[in-house]
């Protein structure tokens, strides 16, 4: 009697832990209701709905770090630029000391929002890109995946880290890779409408044809983030590629610009990032009504919106390298995060 309530209890066990298995593998797809384009609920978000890190909840730990004194007649990285001109850092390896930044942020158990697309194709490449994730960005902290889709059911079932998971979003399969590109910003600022500004603190938008390979912590978190384009961190402002027709909403004369950011790779707080979205779906609404399309899609229109709203960080290229480019300079000393070389004729709709 004793071992039959022995069994029973041990597979009673047994099919909870297999069924709570099933579970945490399986992404949510049940927001999968047909292709919605519309999102479920359209609210008007005021500041109060966001959630958000305030400056005097960042507490450093006295008594229990033993770190090195930063030296005012010292510099840390002599060799590369680490402020903008209106003082925003440049996050360089070097720069910083992540035990301070983690002590003062993991407290406040904030959760960064991911957003990738892979829509067509490029749903292959979201294996590489997840798993690379779950070893280098934002470790110790709660991550939201958000990954727009065409294909739900493709999407790569992952056993994640505590504290991370996956949520799938619908998202048309549109047959020029630009519409995808560029409708990004739309699809990200009804997330943050519909759910976003309740579940994260900060957001990042990741291109899908990346792989993370080291360190991507909360050193890259801040109100405003843009990351410096791997070919263009050292041309100057007249050879970028910003939209140089006037016509277009994106236009940088070739007079102005700071630096020259990349579309693959900008964050913030989700407040400060749904303002950049909404804005930026407006500038591209009103190109497509003038019949023009700016040079680089989004990424015109980012550039233009950071000339305009500075980040108030700015990530070096370490933060995304382009493989392409072979093995970076020795000023560049880590590669967080590269874009892979893919075969664009191949995984591209046109
Ligand atoms: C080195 C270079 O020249 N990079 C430019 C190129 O980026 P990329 O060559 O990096 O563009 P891309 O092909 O990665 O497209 C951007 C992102 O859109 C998504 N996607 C795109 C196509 C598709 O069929 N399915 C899909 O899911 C996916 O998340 C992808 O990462 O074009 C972008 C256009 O905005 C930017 O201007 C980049 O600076
Ligand atoms: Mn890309």
């Amino acid at each position: 009697m004793d071992s039959l309530k022995r069994l029973l209890v041990f597979s009673l066990l047994l099919a909870v832990v297999v069924i709570g298995a099933l579970y945490t593998l399986k992404p949510d797809i049940s927001r999968f209701k047909g292709l919605m384009v519309e999102p479920v609920c359209r609210k008007k978000l005021d500041s109060s709905m966001f959630k958000e890190v305030k400056l005097y909840q960042l507490k450093y730990p006295i008594g229990q770090l033993q770190v090195p004194q930063p030296l005012a007649m010292e510099p840390l990285r002599p060799d590369v630029l680490t402020l903008t001109p209106w003082l925003a850092p440049i996050v360089w390896e070097g720069t910083f000391n992540i035990e301070v930044i983690n002590n003062m942020y993991q407290p406040l158990n904030i959760t960064v929002a991911a957003c990738i697309f892979a829509v067509g194709k490029y749903i292959r490449l979201l294996q590489q890109v997840l798993e690379s994730a779950e070893k280098h960005f934002m470790v110790g902290y709660r991550v939201n995946y958000y990954i727009f889709t065409d294909q739900p059911d493709k999407c790569p079932q992952l056993a994640l880290g505590s504290g991370r998971s996956i949520i799938l979003l619908p998202f048309p399969s549109f047959n020029r890779w630009q519409e995808i590109s560029l409708r990004r910003m739309e699809f990200i600022r009804k997330a943050i409408e519909d759910r976003i500004h309740h579940e994260a603190h900060y957001i990042f938008n990741i291109d899908s044809d990346t792989v993370f390979e080291n360190h991507f912590g909360a050193e890259a978190l801040g109100e405003l983030v843009g990351s410096l384009h791997p070919w263009f961190y050292d041309f100057s402002r007249d050879r970028f590629t910003n939209e140089r027709r006037p016509a277009s909403r994106a236009y940088v004369p070739n007079t102005e610009g700071d630096f020259y950011y990349i579309g693959a790779l900008y964050g913030g707080s989700v407040e400060a990032v749904y303002k950049l979205t909404k804005t930026i779906e407006v500038e591209l609404n009103t190109d497509k009504q003038n019949d023009i399309e700016a040079a680089w899609q989004e990424e015109s229109h980012l550039n233009r919106y950071f000339l305009q709203f500075k980040p108030t960080k700015v990530l070096s290229p370490e933060y995304v390298w382009d493989k392409l480019r072979g093995h970076p300079p020795e000023r560049i000393r880590v590669v967080r995060l590269a874009t892979i070389i893919k075969n664009n004729k191949e995984l591209r709709p046109n």
